[in-house]
């Protein structure tokens, strides 16, 4: 594939002269396009008014027929008018075709060339010319003037290449701004043919759309790929959506890439499938603002919604990372376990201050509230912390006000029926509640089970069972008993008290008390664990490992039957009127998708992003959104943050169930020079031992660059006591501070776009502060948080920190390592152990 790109791109140079001709023939097919777009939009305003008109006339008829037009209209208008910009990017120039039959495009069918389309003497005519745009757009006479580029006949400007090149012998990228055009790139797929078009030999111009494309400096969004997407990516991205698609490839191989375009692809495929909504899995709310944009500029909002795992249920958002020992826990199996006793073991209460049940199941959202994306790291939790001031009882649990623990239950029930009073105390009490319990049904649905075990009782109590013997008689009497219990002030008080309707928030609350949680993870986790744990929920605020219990907790919990919610309606059934009618003004295309994202809880297709880092809570989780769907999966085993992989593929494997797999692998890495991906391969062979790099498609010349932050000297020649420690460490920190700033600002200097540095977890908030006043194009980032983002340059800071933070540290340190697309900086500290070039221990041969 690589030596692919350069034989495509070793094209002769050509004069000016050519060039100015070549753009001014795109020019005039690009003015062509815009002057029939106007009349286009022209038609739409004009369906518009008379659909409106039509109203006035009133009979039921006509106003149906109007507000389907109108809506039509609207939604016409408000995609021509969105995807105006820069929609037109492709050329392909091709020989006859096998057949002579068109596709409802309007282009030729035929893959294959015909018979003697190429002449002995390797010349040829070129049959037909094709431009690839955002949207198609046809002439008056139904003339392709521009193919969708997911449509059939454009697949060729992806697929084709010089070993395989199909009908192609030119595929042209045209860069535009508005309505100029201003410059082509060419690839020859048959460089060694002599074709003419019109009588004239075909030009070629420019040395490759793909490089001109990936030396482009990154801002703080991801581009689309559209006009340069490679043979192997559009296997991916064309592939049918039945079943599994699984897709792994390296870092920079443009996975992430390809699934946006795949969402935008099967929408185009088949939107009426896909209504029921595409899901996109995200790993931070970094990675989902970094790739919001891609979507739009390929002209799809509208049923595809970008969610990160810690956003996936609502009214909850995660704002806080758990430290690694923590999320172990929280994101394993076993904790699937401790929340089943949880929820049954919630029900005893805590003896704390009456709890509102019921009442919190999304107020409370989130009280911490994330900054640009980032979440809190909860370092502190590992902290050193004994078990003290445990007590969870009446405390706000995760998430802050409104999540308190359910209140102590009742210990004795008294009613009055056919005039005694009857009791029931703690013990028989508690034998009814641990019968009902013995139900598999979710906890807030054993409630009529447990009322009816309560009646049972007090009804033997009574002993008005044994006063008749004619069964019908008894069954009356016992049918009035329990229509006069029930109906009791005092019956009624006592149920909701002794069996409240749970929420996960409220279990997850109760969970915070270290003594109940440590009864619930008894043989399940260490004490040491449950200590963590039960910390880690105490603070304000959720973790992504939280949000994924609180949706396994809905699940076991379970939602009693509520008075239905309106169902969400076909648009065109709830139109009254013309301001309703326009979907833009109303509400804006995407408001709309993220209102019905928010409503929605199964989808259509789900698409997995960085999938190697889900816990199998995670799993579950998503699986839960997507058990009537279709899914693309993509991931990168090496990359992978999650400390037990076996046991998050069998989760990754109970959440796809038995949908057979279509598997492909991505070989090539778009984003890093050679000289970077040699240097990150060291670490992949730490990491993981025989897996392979991807090639990377070019190579810059820039060596990464080492450098040793000098602060108290190497680790064997310190100063001893713990005054001169402190000091040492004092003065490493300054050092560290001092060399990255200086070593960003470099980096600044050296590259247009942006420059990312990558710092251990706990180190975020130090890291922002050295940079400070370095303006916007640099960013301080977390270790965990760098997954899928990319910058011109980045600096890695103490790549031994990194590696050690945690059981999957080698391979975090290997996604660190591979973020940038131009210049990589590494600085050592003491611990790094540098050699005397500044190589660190870690990243020498
Ligand atoms: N065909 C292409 N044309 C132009 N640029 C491309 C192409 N494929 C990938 N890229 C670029 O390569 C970079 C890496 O792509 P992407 O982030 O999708 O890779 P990835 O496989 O998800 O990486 P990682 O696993 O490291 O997150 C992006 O800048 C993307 O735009």
């Amino acid at each position: 594939m690589a030596a692919q790109v350069q034989q495509e791109t070793a094209l002769d140079p050509v004069g000016d002269s050519v060039r100015d001709r070549e753009i001014g023939v795109e020019q005039e097919h690009l003015d062509r396009v815009y002057q029939r777009l106007e009349e286009k939009i022209h038609e739409a305003e004009f369906l518009m008014n008379d659909a409106a008109q039509r109203g006035q006339v009133g009979t039921p008829g006509a106003l149906a027929e109007r507000d389907a037009q109108v809506f039509r209209a609207g939604i016409h208008l408000n995609r021509l008018n969105n995807e105006f910009e820069d929609f037109l990017f492709g050329r392909i120039d091709l020989l006859p075709g096998k057949d002579g039959k068109k596709g409802p495009d309007g282009a030729y069918t035929a893959v294959e060339p015909a018979e003697g389309a190429v002449r002995a003497d390797n010349t040829a005519d070129i049959a037909e010319t094709l431009h690839i745009g955002r949207i198609g757009v046809l002439d008056a006479e139904y003339a392709p003037l521009v193919i969708d580029w997911r449509a059939p006949a454009a697949a060729p400007f992806y697929r084709s290449t010089p070993v395989d090149p199909g009908r192609v012998v030119r595929r042209r990228v045209i860069r535009s701004k508005g309505r100029k055009v201003l410059g082509v790139e060419d690839d020859l797929m048959r460089p060694e043919l002599k074709a003419t078009l019109d009588g004239t030999e075909l030009a070629v111009i420019g040395d490759g759309a793909l490089m001109a494309a990936l030396g482009q400096a990154r801002s703080h969004t991801m581009r689309d790929i559209v006009a340069s997407i490679q043979a192997e990516q559009d296997q991916v991205i064309r592939a049918p959506a039945a079943s599994v698609t699984y897709v792994e490839g390296g870092p920079g191989t443009g996975k992430t890439a390809v699934a946006l375009h795949r969402a935008a692809y099967l929408l185009y495929q088949d939107r009426r499938r896909y209504a029921g909504g595409i899901l996109i899995v995200s790993p931070t709310p970094l990675l989902v603002a970094y790739t919001e944009g891609v979507l739009p500029s390929l002209g799809e909002e509208g049923q595809v919604a970008i969610r990160a795992v810690g956003s996936l249920v609502d009214g909850a958002e995660a704002t806080q990372y758990d430290a690694p020992a923590v999320a172990r826990a929280k994101g394993s199996y076993r904790m699937l376990k401790v929340l089943r006793k949880a929820a049954r073991g919630a029900l005893e209460g805590t003896g704390g201050p009456a709890g509102r049940p019921g009442a919190d199941r999304a107020g409370s959202a989130a009280s911490g509230q994330a900054v640009s994306g980032q979440l809190a790291f909860g370092e502190e939790v590992d902290a050193g912390v004994d078990g003290a001031g445990v007590d969870g009882a009446g405390e706000d649990g995760p998430g802050g006000a409104g999540t308190r623990a359910p209140a102590a239950p009742p210990t004795r029930l008294r009613v009055v029926a056919f005039g005694r009073r009857l009791e029931l105390e703690a013990p028989e009490l508690d034998r009814i509640r641990n019968n009902a319990l013995s139900g598999t049904a979710p906890v807030n649905l054993l409630r009529p089970r447990a009322r009816k075990l309560l009646l049972d009782a007090l009804w033997s109590r009574s002993g008005a069972g044994s006063r008749h013997t004619d069964p019908e008689l008894a069954a009356e009497l016992r049918s009035s008993f329990d229509e006069d219990v029930s109906s009791e002030d005092a019956f009624i008080a006592f149920l909701d008290a002794w069996w409240p309707e749970l929420t996960p928030r409220a279990v997850l609350a109760a969970m915070s008390d270290e003594r109940r949680l440590g009864r619930w993870a008894r043989r399940i986790l260490t004490p040491g664990e449950v200590r963590r744990v039960a910390r880690s929920l105490k603070r304000d605020g959720l973790s992504v490992h939280d949000v994924a219990m609180l949706d396994e907790l809905e699940a076991i919990v379970g939602t009693p039957a509520r008075p239905r919610r309106k169902r969400d309606l076909d648009p065109l059934d709830q139109l009254t009127g013309l301001e309703e009618l326009m979907p833009q003004r109303e509400e804006t295309q995407r408001e709309r998708a993220e209102r019905l994202a928010q409503e929605r809880t199964e989808y259509a297709h789900v698409i997995v992003d960085e999938a190697q880092d889900l816990t199998p809570m995670q799993w579950r989780m998503i699986g839960r959104r997507g058990r009537h769907a279709t899914w693309t999966v993509v991931g990168d085993p090496a990359q992978s943050s999650w400390s037990d992989p076996d046991e998050a593929a069998e989760a990754r494997d109970e959440a796809l169930g038995s949908r057979p797999r279509r598997r492909f692998t991505l070989t090539v890495n778009y984003r890093n020079p050679a000289e970077i991906a040699e240097l990150a391969a060291k670490v992949l062979a730490l990491a993981m031992p025989g897996s392979e790099s991807p090639s990377a498609v070019r190579s810059t010349g820039v060596r990464p660059r080492f450098v040793t932050a000098a602060g108290g000297g190497q680790a064997g020649d310190r100063a001893t006591g713990q005054g001169a420690a402190a000091r040492d460490r004092d003065r490493d920190r300054d050092a560290l501070a001092r060399t990255v700033r200086e070593e960003a600002a470099r980096l600044l200097d050296q590259v247009d776009g942006t420059v990312g540095v990558v710092v251990a977890m706990n180190r975020r908030a130090e890291a922002a502060r050295w940079l400070a006043g370095l303006g916007d194009r640099v960013v301080a980032l977390g270790s965990l948080e760098a997954k899928g983002l990319e910058y011109d340059a980045t600096v890695v800071v103490s790549p031994a920190e990194i590696a050690d933070e945690s059981p999957a540290g080698l391979r975090v340190l290997y996604v660190a390592l591979t973020r940038a697309t131009q210049q990589l900086t590494i600085v050592s500290a003491a611990r790094d152990e540098p050699d005397a070039d500044g190589v660190p221990d870690l990243l020498r041969d």
